[in-house]
């Protein structure tokens, strides 16, 4: 039976637990982490065992870290200290690929131990064992640093797409769509505050547009801090560029120009239409959102007539506007099923219902 070790059970290495059981039951999975963790990894059924220690990789098959980046490359130094099987495989989650490779390489180029780097693109700004979910990555792209099938065949049960990236270009690609849009969303959060001092309705008045733009500012700090040090060049030149595109539209509306400013939004809005994200294919579900007025069982109503559908997330979004209570958000696994309740939705009710 295959032994497989996960070192860090929070949201990414829970999640990643929880998708290779449901692919390979019969794999005995044990988990390190802080003791508290393991013992909820335990409760929840996430882990088999808990692993006492970081010898424990030393009867391993497979080695999964999902730890924060300046851990990863801690352990990947103490791993290299033990007598781990021969032909073991290492993979991580890092959100930053060239540190951990280049590291890896080093320690383990001379012996028979196979690295392989990844990174699921999917995940959350909560974080913790407690957040880890099966569905996180499904339909969802995960970054393998070079091919290898029995990696791909461990992960089969997550439900992602693979997609083989050189470490540098991966460091380049998510500094732009993942790394610089939690600096934004920090940036926005911090400008309005300094703001509200002497406007503070700012603290009022956000609607839904602020508040889509700055969920990712609640990710975890830790986190991000070690991101953007292992990814400085990239984020640095991102911030950059994005200052002058800033400038270029003030000029544009210092100067009143009005076609200007038309086509900047029309290319920005035919451009995102375009995107996969548009299509559900980076944020893992398929999602429908409903206004709901506020009135007593709408809910039920709404989850009633949904009775047959295979629903992979339900929240209610407060909303800003006098007229609703909020947009219940319904996450489904597929484009087909998301249409289908769309239509059932807009039939037998009349409320505001888009997907
Ligand atoms: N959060 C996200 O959305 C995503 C995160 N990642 C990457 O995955 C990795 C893990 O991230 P999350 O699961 O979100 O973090 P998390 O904070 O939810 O989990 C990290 C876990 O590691 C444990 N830990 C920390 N240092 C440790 C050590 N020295 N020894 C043993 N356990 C230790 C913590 O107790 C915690 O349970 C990070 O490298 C992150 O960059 C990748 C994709 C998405
Ligand atoms: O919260 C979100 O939408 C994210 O951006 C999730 C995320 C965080 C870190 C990663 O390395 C990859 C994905």
């Amino acid at each position: 039976m295959k032994k497989i070790l996960i070192i860090g059970l929070g949201l990414i290495g829970g999640s990643i637990a929880l998708g290779i059981k449901r692919a390979h039951p019969h794999y005995e999975i044990w988990g390190y982490d802080r003791p508290e963790v393991q013992t909820i990894a335990l409760e929840q059924t996430i882990i088999d065992h808990a692993a006492p220690n970081l010898c424990s990789a030393e009867q391993a098959d497979i080695i999964l870290i999902a730890l924060p980046l300046e851990a990863t490359l801690e352990t990947l130094r103490e791993l290299a200290e033990l007598e781990l099987k021969e032909q073991v495989l290492i993979t991580d989650t890092g959100s930053t690929k060239q540190s951990i490779i280049q590291l890896a390489q080093e320690l383990f180029e001379s012996k028979k131990i196979i690295f392989v780097g990844g990174h699921p693109m999917a995940g959350s700004h909560k974080s913790g064992v407690r957040a880890a979910d099966v569905h996180l990555f499904e339909n969802a792209y995960y970054v393998l640093t070079e091919e290898n099938v029995a990696l791909r065949d461990l992960l089969k049960g997550l439900g992602a797409k693979f997609i083989i990236v050189n470490p540098k270009e991966h460091d380049q690609v998510t500094g732009q769509v993942s790394h610089f849009p939690h600096v934004l969303a920090s940036s926005l959060v911090l400008q309005a505050e300094e703001y509200a001092v002497t406007h503070p309705l700012v603290r009022q008045l956000g609607a839904g547009g602020f508040r889509d733009m700055t969920r990712i500012a609640e990710a975890d700090s830790t986190m991000w801090t070690g991101i953007l040090l292992s990814n400085p060049d990239v984020i640095i030149e991102r911030i950059e560029t994005f200052k002058e595109q800033l400038d270029a539209l003030s000029v544009k509306i210092k100067a009143q120009d009005e076609k200007g400013l038309k086509h900047f939004f029309d290319e920005g809005k035919s451009i995102r239409q375009n995107m996969e994200i548009h299509r559900g294919a980076i944020p893992n579900f398929y999602d429908l959102f409903v206004a709901i007025p506020d009135e007593k069982g709408v809910v039920l109503r709404i989850l009633a007539l949904l009775q047959d559908f295979s629903i992979t997330n339900i929240k209610i979004n407060e909303e800003n506007r006098e007229d609703t209570h909020g947009q219940l958000q319904i996450s489904f696994k597929t484009e087909t099923d998301l249409e289908r309740a769309y239509q059932i939705i807009q039939l037998a009710t009349d409320f505001e219902v888009r997907a």
